[in-house]
């Protein structure tokens, strides 16, 4: 698995607001989106793309577009379709998947309650979308839907990683085409699961359900 952990003072400084406790939701929100967008910077790297030929006002040139079949961008529901607009805005013309999945807190396992894919990923590049990335429980479970189906380019965007995580996500997918794009790797989990310093729980700070 490649691991790409940003670094570049935009990201850190707007982390930094999301980070803090005093933050309320439609700020979280916007952030997320904005962030979303710097990390897809670097996530859609290797986008597959074709030459096109086009006419300027002053001549005919080549230049390129996202190739077919289109990529699919997968959010994790629920925290994770806080980063969907910022992705699509980045890459509108993808196809979205959605899976809902939620982490039982007392065993941090995770159960998946919605899945919504197309059936052949065979020749696709799949972007999925979780803002969390704790003890890999969930992603390892959403990219292993993925690779049911067929993936074989897969590529996840998330705002916070604990080493924990990044350590089961690679194990989960060794031997796999598989890159992670994190905006930054923190210190550790707590006995909680939780991220630390992390953000506390990304899906109640979105939708302000705390
Ligand atoms: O790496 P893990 O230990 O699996 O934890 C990370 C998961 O936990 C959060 O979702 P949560 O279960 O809170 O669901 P929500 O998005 O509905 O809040 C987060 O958005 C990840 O999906
Ligand atoms: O720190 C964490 C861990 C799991 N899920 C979250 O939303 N935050
Ligand atoms: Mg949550």
């Amino acid at each position: 698995m490649r691991v790409h952990v940003a670094d570049h003072p935009l990201i850190t400084h707007k982390l930094t607001v999301l980070r803090d406790i005093n933050t309320p939701s439609p700020t979280f929100r916007s952030l997320a989106e904005e962030l979303v967008t710097l990390l897809a910077y670097e996530a859609t790297r290797n986008v597959r793309v074709e030459p096109v030929t086009i006419q300027t006002p002053v001549a005919e040139t080549t230049g390129v577009a996202i190739s077919d079949p289109r990529p699919l961008v997968v959010p994790i529901l629920r925290a994770g379709l806080g980063m969907l607009e910022g992705m699509t805005k980045l890459v509108p013309s993808a196809e979205v998947g959605f899976l809902g999945m939620v982490r039982n807190e007392e065993t941090l396992e995770p159960t998946t309650y919605a899945e919504r894919l197309p059936d052949d990923l065979s020749d696709r590049q799949c972007f999925v979308l979780d803002p969390m990335l704790a003890t890999g429980g969930s992603l390892s479970a959403a990219i292993g839907f993925l690779f049911d189906r067929g993936a074989q380019d897969v590529t996840a965007i998330c705002l916070l990683g604990a080493p924990e995580g990044v350590a089961a996500l690679e194990k989960a997918t060794e031997g796999r085409d598989v890159t992670l794009v994190l905006g930054a790797l923190d210190e550790r989990l707590n006995e909680k699961g939780y991220i630390v310093p992390g953000l506390g729980d990304a899906g109640d700070r979105l939708y302000g359900t705390v």
